[in-house]
């Protein structure tokens, strides 16, 4: 019987920093595969490892052990250009240059395949691309005036525009309203592509991705589906807050719901000694 190739596969992927040893490394022993068109959460508390392993399946880090491939070649083996154009990564923030448009800053997405300069077709791809995140009037505006959501939001126009064949996402939800959350989850989910994408927000997870890896300690504590992986037991192990499906008051669903409580604040005493 033949295996199916991965859309990406990722097989004892392990870092360290620049003149470090292995036994500093902040990720070891990374393996997990990602079919065509699947969702993968990337989850883990703060420092777990989640931006260093997702720097790496963007091809923006080499690991120091293991590999990465997508769809069965190996990132280090592609060149600039080939990455280019088949890796979509949204990260954190960017060193995009405030003064371009929002529409010419979504055409950047085009780069790697040379059609920026094209003429009117790049310029039409890059306002639809706008359109469809919700910046279709703000378009011509310059980058340096949008807002922190505003401006997430012309990051994942500008890798729709990239038309990659994988799509890695670091905390896409950061600076988006509630509703904008899952707006935008669900427009990168419906581009059909493989998605890796590192994300706080637990109750968001069921509904957009099809598996979930959970970082710890630089390790892979659990891979597989949703239902599976964020048990009450994991979530608790891990995160240290109690994670509920709780069943909707008037549909028939359940919803994910994390029991956080606010530490009870100190008081002061005011009554002077
Ligand atoms: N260049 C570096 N040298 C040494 N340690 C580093 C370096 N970069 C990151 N680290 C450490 O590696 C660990 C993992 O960092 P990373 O940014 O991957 O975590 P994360 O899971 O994305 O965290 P967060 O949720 O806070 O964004 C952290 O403890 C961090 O301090």
């Amino acid at each position: 019987m033949t295996r199916q190739t991965a859309a990406l596969d990722l097989r004892d992927v392990g870092y360290w920093p620049s003149g470090r040893s292995p036994a500093d490394a902040l990720v070891s022993a990374i393996s997990f595969s990602v079919g065509a068109g699947e969702c993968v959460a990337l989850v883990g508390p703060n420092g777990a490892g989640k931006t260093t392993l997702v720097r790496m399946i963007a091809g923006l880090a080499s690991p120091g052990t293991g590999t990465i491939m997508i769809d069965g070649k190996s990132i280090s083996a592609m060149s600039f250009a080939e990455r280019a154009r088949r890796i979509a990564y949204v990260g954190q923030s960017d060193e995009a240059d405030g003064r371009l448009s929002v529409a010419d800053y979504v055409a950047l997405g085009l780069l790697p395949h040379a059609r920026l300069f094209a003429g009117g077709t790049g310029r039409d791809e890059a306002r639809r691309a706008c359109e469809t995140v919700g910046l279709g009037d703000l378009a011509e505006r310059r980058l340096d005036q949008l807002s922190g959501g505003e401006r997430q939001r012309a990051r994942i126009a500008r890798a729709m525009c990239q038309k990659p064949s994988l799509l890695v996402l670091d905390e896409p939800t950061n600076h988006l309203d509630p509703l904008a959350r899952g707006e935008q989850l669900a427009i990168v989910a419906s581009m059909g592509v493989p998605i890796v994408a590192a994300l706080h927000d637990l109750t968001l997870i069921d509904a957009f991705a099809d598996k979930v890896a959970i970082l710890a300690d630089g390790r892979l504590r659990a891979f597989g589906p949703p239902g599976e992986t964020l048990s009450t037991a994991n979530v608790r192990d891990v995160f240290g807050v109690d994670m509920h499906r709780l069943k909707h008051p008037e549909h028939d669903y359940h919803l994910p719901t994390l029991d956080i409580r606010l530490p009870m604040p100190t008081t002061h005493s005011t009554t002077p000694c």
